[in-house]
């Protein structure tokens, strides 16, 4: 579904962030994307939809013959090719005097007409769906509410509904915990890999949080320095790999201990 081919990055700094990295993910799997700060976890998955510009590599969307090349599109059509990749934020990215349902909504901008989204007066079928989705992600009740009124988890629901009614075949997600309580944290990964398991979404998820990333992700790729350093399940994720990634530590704390990965 996605297929990334020596994808590398330098900044104008000088910074290489992204060195020739190969990947590929089919349709429906979520992979948890963990290394050092500075690996260059965000800025992979900003260059999948070009939200910074890759240096040289390339990046295929789609299967067989229904798959596209970003890096080398014209403005128009990454504009097009956008609506397929779902972006969720750290930061939840919501406009605060907006209400919950113009949030969501607004992930339909780039398929409604340029009047329409100025005047944000949408086609009945998307409020519909918009109103599915806040039911899915247990917002219902908050369609009226203003975005600056919901604790951080439900804004990252909201921020969730709107990367999904973009109808997307990958989502890019960029710490979509980092803000939130462990218990929340656990609620808001569930929730992602439900709906990707339900629509047969790929996905990146960016993520600090290796415990997490091994009880939710089903593939783990381990970044460091802009290089794949592991890419494997879960439960081959151990102290020697996590030492290879992030350095020298006491893993124990950190990793799922096997008796509960059985559990
Ligand atoms: N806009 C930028 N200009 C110059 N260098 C940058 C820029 N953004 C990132 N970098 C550099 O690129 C490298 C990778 O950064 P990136 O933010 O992708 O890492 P990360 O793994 O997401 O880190 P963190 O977990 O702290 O968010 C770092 O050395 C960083 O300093």
């Amino acid at each position: 579904m996605l297929r990334l081919q020596k994808l590398t990055k330098t900044y104008r700094t000088g910074d290489k962030a992204l060195n020739a990295v190969d990947l590929e993910i089919p349709k429906g799997q979520v992979l948890a994307l963990i290394g050092p700060s500075g690996a260059g976890k965000s800025t992979l998955i900003r260059c999948v939809n070009r939200l910074v510009e890759p240096t040289s590599g390339k990046v295929h969307l789609g299967d067989g013959e229904e798959a596209v090349e970003i890096t080398s599109m014209s403005s128009s059509r990454l504009r097009r090719a956008r609506r397929e990749m779902g972006m969720i934020f750290q930061e939840y990215a919501l406009v605060e005097r907006l209400t919950v349902m113009e949030n969501v909504l607004s992930g339909r901008l780039g398929y409604v007409g340029f009047w329409r989204s100025f005047l944000r007066k949408y086609p009945q079928s998307d409020v519909d769906e918009a109103f599915r989705l806040l039911d899915r992600v247990g917002l219902l009740e908050m369609a009226d509410k203003r975005a600056d009124e919901l604790s951080g988890g439900q804004r990252q629901r909201v921020g969730i509904a709107r990367a999904l009614i973009q109808n997307p075949k990958v989502l890019l997600v960029d710490e979509p915990t980092a803000s939130l309580d462990p218990k929340t944290s656990r609620q808001i990964m569930r929730l992602i890999c439900e709906l990707c398991a339900e629509r047969e979404l790929a996905a990146i998820i960016n993520i600090h949080d290796v415990a997490l990333a091994q009880m939710f992700c089903q593939r783990i790729i381990g970044l460091q320095k802009g290089e794949i350093r592991f890419d494997g399940s879960p439960d081959d994720l151990g102290p020697d790999v996590l030492t290879t990634i992030y350095g020298e530590e006491d893993w124990k704390a950190t990793i799922r201990p096997a008796e509960e990965a059985a559990a």
